[in-house]
């Protein structure tokens, strides 16, 4: 934590700063992946509803990018990915960051309780405390498994989704769960390959940093393996049906494919990284067309 980006606040932020705490460029993904969690459910919900759940997801996963920021302050600060974000360039205090973020979450807790249910409330709850407190405080500056086990965070979204519309949580929504969780670190050990010596100069303890390239390279491997059977299974599973299913196949193996040009790969000092940018700006399409193919499946094919 830093108090020295407080020290040059120069307030006050405007309403572009308090949209920037909440990462809404990650978030686009992780509403839609909860959104279509929502509609893969067997029972409908009411649109207003599916509306308010959905916002409830985008308030609460903005809440937890605004409180991760507010306790990281003076590691955006060291990182130049990060330096113009409104703590670290000073056009925000950390007080107002707390606030807001607490504020948000609350409310997002809240509208989940009163409109939705206790298990949607209950999931969207650890989601967020699991991102500020197993990710960001505890694990991201001690271990490089951070994201593995922290990363578990971002992977709850479709089941929330899910569980506002069943008000339960069933085979699907795991293994929905386990294709985010599997994915996360082969999409940012992609990006870590890349962007090394930010996390090097910041002190962060991420994998290409504290293990090396070639480890990083091998556990990218390593992960999209189990990742690829999570996400077929519902097809074999009779979870999902064909149209589902041979999307997956044709994803997955292009998935493959370029994971093991990162894996078998050794690179320069020099080297533009072209295989870990591919890697990682496909990982993010990857899983926006794994959750689409999933919908049209139950709602156009099934
Ligand atoms: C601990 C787990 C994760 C880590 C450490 C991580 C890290 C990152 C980083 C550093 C970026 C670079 C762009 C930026 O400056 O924000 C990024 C981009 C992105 N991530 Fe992740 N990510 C994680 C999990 C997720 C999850 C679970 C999702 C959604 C399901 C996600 C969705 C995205 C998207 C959509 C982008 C592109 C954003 C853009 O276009 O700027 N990430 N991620
Ligand atoms: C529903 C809900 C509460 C979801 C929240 C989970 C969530 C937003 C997951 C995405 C994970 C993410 C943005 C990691 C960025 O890592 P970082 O914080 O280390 O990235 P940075 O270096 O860009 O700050």
């Amino acid at each position: 934590m830093t108090t020295s980006a407080a020290a040059s606040v120069s307030l006050p932020a405007d309403w572009r700063d308090f949209l920037a705490l909440t990462k809404p460029r990650v978030m686009t993904l992780v509403v839609f992946t909860g959104l279509c969690g929502m509609l893969a459910a067997p029972v409908p919900i009411h649109p207003v509803l599916g509306f308010t759940a959905i916002l409830c997801i985008a308030l609460g996963a903005g809440a937890a990018g605004a409180l991760n920021q507010w306790y990281e302050a003076d590691l955006d600060s060291k990182m130049r990915r990060t330096q113009k974000r409104p703590l670290p360039a000073g056009r925000m205090d950390r007080q107002s960051a707390l606030h807001f973020g607490v504020g948000l979450a609350g409310f997002s807790l809240a509208l989940m309780y009163f409109a939705i249910n206790l298990v949607a409330t209950i999931i969207l709850a650890v989601s967020i405390l699991f991102y500020v407190f197993v990710y960001t405080i505890w694990l991201k500056r001690r271990t490089p498994q951070n994201i593995v086990i922290g990363g578990a965070a971002g992977a709850f979204p479709p089941m929330i989704g899910w569980a506002a519309a069943t008000g339960d949580v069933t085979l699907m929504p795991v293994l929905l769960f386990a294709l985010i969780f599997l994915w996360t670190p082969p999409h940012f050990w992609a990006l870590a390959l890349f962007v090394k010596t930010d996390y090097a100069n910041a002190g962060v303890p991420m994998l290409p940093v504290v293990a090396g390239e070639r480890s990083t390279r091998l556990q990218i491997g390593l992960y999209t393996l189990p990742m690829v059977a999570a996400a077929i299974l519902p097809w074999p599973l009779g979870l999902a049906g064909a149209f589902y299913g041979w999307s997956a196949v044709a994803l997955n193996a292009l998935f493959l494919a370029l994971a093991a040009l990162v894996t078998f790969r050794s690179s320069g000092a020099d080297d533009a990284m072209v295989p870990e940018k591919r890697l990682f700006k496909y990982s993010i399409f990857y899983l926006f067309l794994m959750f689409g193919a999933l919908v049209v499946d139950r709602w156009w094919l099934a």
